[in-house]
């Protein structure tokens, strides 16, 4: 059996171990806390991030990074976007030689605006045949559940992306291979922001109407900076893009939503942040992705008003409002 290695135990990283051991692997999931890892291995469950679930038996638990790393040819990142770099530069002297990186995530880091895939390039050396991304509308509860969902599995080197849709093709689980990279990362950490801006009309109590207006235009943000930047058009109308867009902005389960919808009523970033141990990615892409944005030349305007929001520096209602008043254009500028 191919063992993976996957890091670390939240939400997802434990929902797409029980993917891996569907289909097959044999998966050591890393958590930070000892007792977590613990809990994994007596229980068999994550009670932490997945309550409730049962998990296979192929999957094991642990705290020791290097045991994890060891025999490992897949080696699977879902930790916050913002601590990645630091966080692998801590695991990567274990890394077995030829092993592949599979990032999870959905992010932009702040300060050098880059995507998860070119963090772990600099910080491993690994080229782009040994780094793939996971990215579609994969709510990580009703994964866990094992409720049928598909995704996008990308690579610059096709054959890598098909020996990775090959080992995470479960059951429930139906991943299409990409090699657009940028376009997958792109869309899915765009798609974070939008759903903040669609949590806040949401919270403010405006219907149906209001947040497909935000969704569609979110839709064509994206579309127009990843383009800028190389993307295949196509991967924003597909599950990366256009079908993780509507997971997130249309579900509750969704933790960028939530904290939209929080904001909509009047809570503080600050607050938000205390009442959750979990990550809403896009309270901090926000503002890395509209960096890219001013630095590519395209124009940005829900990314500008939803980190104003999450800065304290506009009212989720003057948000809607300038989103309306904006100057008038052609829907396809
Ligand atoms: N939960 C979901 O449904 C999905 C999440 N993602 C993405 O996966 C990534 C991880 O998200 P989740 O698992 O949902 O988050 P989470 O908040 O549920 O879990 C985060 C994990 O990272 C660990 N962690 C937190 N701070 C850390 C640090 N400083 N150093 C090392 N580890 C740290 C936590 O202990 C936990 O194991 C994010 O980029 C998210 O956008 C992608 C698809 C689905
Ligand atoms: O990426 C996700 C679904 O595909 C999870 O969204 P949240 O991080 O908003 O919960």
């Amino acid at each position: 059996m191919s063992k993976v290695a996957v890091f670390s135990a939240g939400s997802w990283g434990t929902a797409f171990s029980i993917v891996l051991a569907d289909a097959g692997n044999d998966v050591t999931l890393w958590a930070r806390r000892e007792e977590l890892a613990a809990a994994i291995n007596d229980r068999h469950e994550n009670p932490d991030y997945q309550p409730g679930i049962e998990l296979p038996a192929t999957i094991s638990g642990t705290h020791d990074v290097e045991k994890a790393l060891r025999g490992a040819d897949l080696v699977v990142l879902a930790t916050p976007s913002q601590t990645m770099r630091e966080n692998l530069t801590q695991w990567a002297p274990y890394v077995e030689k030829d092993a592949v990186f599979v990032s999870l995530m959905k992010g932009v880091e702040l300060g050098t605006l880059e995507r998860m895939s070119q963090v772990i390039a600099e910080v491993t050396g690994a080229g782009p045949d040994r780094i793939a991304v996971v990215s579609g509308p994969n709510l990580s509860p009703e994964i866990a559940r094992r409720e049928p969902a598909a995704s996008v599995v990308a690579c610059e080197d096709e054959d890598v992306a098909k020996m990775i849709q090959k080992r995470i093709h479960s059951p429930a689980f139906r991943p299409y291979t990409s090699v657009d990279v940028l376009g997958c990362e792109l869309g899915g950490a765009y798609k974070n922001v939008v759903g903040l801006a669609v949590g806040m009309a949401v919270g403010l109590g405006f219907g149906d109407n209001t947040t497909a207006s935000v969704i569609t235009r979110g839709l064509a943000e994206t579309a127009r900076l990843a383009m800028a930047l190389g993307a295949n058009p196509l991967t924003l109308m597909g599950l990366a893009g256009l079908g993780d867009l509507v997971a997130t902005c249309s579900s509750p389960l969704s933790r960028n939503r939530t904290f939209g919808e929080k904001l909509g009523q009047g809570m503080t970033t600050a607050d938000i942040y205390a009442s959750t141990n979990q990550v809403a990615e896009g309270a901090k892409s926000c503002s890395s992705l509209l960096a890219l944005a001013d630095r590519t030349g395209v124009d940005a305007p829900i990314a500008q008003a939803v980190t104003a929001v999450v800065d304290g520096r506009m009212t989720a209602q003057d948000m809607m409002e300038a989103f309306i008043a904006r100057d008038t254009k052609a829907e396809t500028d």
